[in-house]
């Protein structure tokens, strides 16, 4: 067993429109997404949501709050990606393009789901409406998602979190 893999993803948003930042390298190139990366060693995840907003957008938040917990499994990979998701409506700075990310506003009604990944377009009205949730997806390849289910939840803090993919990796 291998410990997940823990990420952040975090939003803001005003109650019109949202900015995205599109990927210019690693993982989720060429896709739209939240601002996020990988929670480092001794950091918390909180800690690590703002961070990543900031090297990503340039962006400071003083607040976020956690609105999603999402599982991603990849069919053959024994480790799960976990995901914390946060929002955020107020901010400080300026945007700024980083290496890694390119941020753009978007009215809500028109988020490029086409050019997200394939699992955002599901959770993405909980999130923004503001209802918490908790998602796992498994995904064959990078686009094809063979799994999924969406729970709206009360207290993101009971959400017992897997530890393991669902299919035993042969
Ligand atoms: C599978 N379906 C998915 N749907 C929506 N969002 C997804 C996602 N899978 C990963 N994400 C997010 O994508 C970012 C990866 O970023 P990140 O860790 O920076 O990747 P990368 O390999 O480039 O890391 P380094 O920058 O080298 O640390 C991070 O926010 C993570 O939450």
């Amino acid at each position: 067993m291998v410990a997940n893999k823990l990420l952040t993803l975090a939003f803001v948003k005003t109650p019109t429109n949202i900015l995205l930042g599109y990927k210019k390298r690693g993982f989720g190139m060429g896709r739209w997404n939240g601002f996020g990366g990988k929670v480092e060693v001794g950091e918390t995840i909180d800690g690590a949501a703002k961070r990543e907003l900031m090297e990503e957008s340039g962006l400071v938040a003083n607040t976020l709050h956690k609105i999603g917990i999402l599982m991603f499994e990849f069919v053959g990979d024994p480790q799960l990606m976990e995901v914390h998701v946060f929002t955020t409506n107020e901010w400080k700075g300026t945007i700024t393009e980083s290496d890694e990310m390119r941020p753009e506003w978007f009215p809500i009604e028109s988020i490029p789901y086409k050019k997200m990944w394939t699992d955002d377009q599901f959770w993405f009205p909980y999130m923004l409406n503001a209802r918490p949730f908790y998602g796992y997806f498994t995904f064959e390849g990078m686009h094809k998602i063979v799994y999924h289910r969406l729970d709206s939840v009360n207290d993101l803090g009971l959400v017992e979190i897997p530890q393991q993919p669902r299919q035993p990796v042969i």
